[in-house]
């Protein structure tokens, strides 16, 4: 069964924001597996921009699912997932300028790095998998790195604005799926999925984990508002 991994990276962007302590990821996490999430997500990045140190590693003595480590394949982020042992790590790539991941990364081009990042942490039994496009050469690179998995980007299909475009975008991401599988890579997909577009690509066989965030912070935020509103007017009137 298709199971759901809740990326909390834009509860620290808030805080971050501030540069405060609230709203803190590690307990976002903690209501998340309350809500059913069946592993929780998060992305340090090389610049600290959201999630910091301390949260991972707080998440590691916290999270009682699964705790799946996006980061950069940079030697400062391969020795902290091997002190932190994460139950496994997810490579992206990483810009600076860029607003969110802009796209998969091109394991194809950095085969040998990645087969040396990959088999680094897997020997010390952190189980990697590999943040891509559905593109035929980046599926038989990742398969030649050794990693357990991939992670299909699916910002294409989530950003796409016609029905056709939207449809083809789906035809990429199951012909992809099954490309993997047949390959002996275990399958997750993420990034830009909402409500409304999830269900298609929960429906594609051999898919195995969704990661899910800012739809879900997003959504998140308008229906606690009423209540948060409620109680800073019962704050005004005792204490809490
Ligand atoms: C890899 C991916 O698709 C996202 O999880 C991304 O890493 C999120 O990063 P930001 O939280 O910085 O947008
Ligand atoms: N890897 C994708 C992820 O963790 C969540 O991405 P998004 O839902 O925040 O776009």
């Amino acid at each position: 069964m298709i199971t759901l991994g809740v990326n909390i990276d834009h509860i620290a962007t808030i805080r971050q924001a501030r540069r405060t302590t609230e709203p803190d990821p590690v307990a976002a996490a903690v209501l998340a597996e309350l809500g059913g999430a069946d592993g929780i997500t998060a992305h340090l990045r090389e610049d600290r921009r959201h999630i910091q140190d301390r949260d991972v590693y707080l998440l590691r003595q916290t999270v009682s699912t699964h705790l799946n480590l996006e980061m950069a394949a940079t030697e400062e982020m391969v020795t902290l997932a091997l002190d932190l042992k994460p139950d496994y790590v997810t490579l992206v790539p990483e810009k600076r300028e860029e607003v969110t991941t802009e796209g998969g990364l091109d394991v194809d081009g950095s085969c040998d790095r990645l087969t040396e990042v990959v088999g680094r942490l897997q020997e010390a039994e952190i189980p990697v998998s590999l943040f891509i496009d559905a593109e035929a050469k980046q599926i038989q690179a990742s398969a030649a790195t050794q990693a357990q998995f991939i992670e299909l980007h699916t910002g294409r299909y989530a950003e796409a604005t016609t029905e056709i475009e939207r449809h083809q975008q789906l035809e990429v991401l199951r012909d992809g799926c099954a490309m993997a599988r047949a390959s002996g890579l275990r399958v997750n997909a993420g990034h830009g999925l909402t409500y409304l577009n999830v269900y298609p690509v929960a429906c594609i066989e051999g898919m195995e984990e969704l990661n899910i965030g800012h739809t879900i912070i997003a959504r998140a935020a308008l229906v606690g508002i009423e209540r948060a509103v409620r109680e800073m007017k019962q704050a005004l009137h005792r204490e809490l």
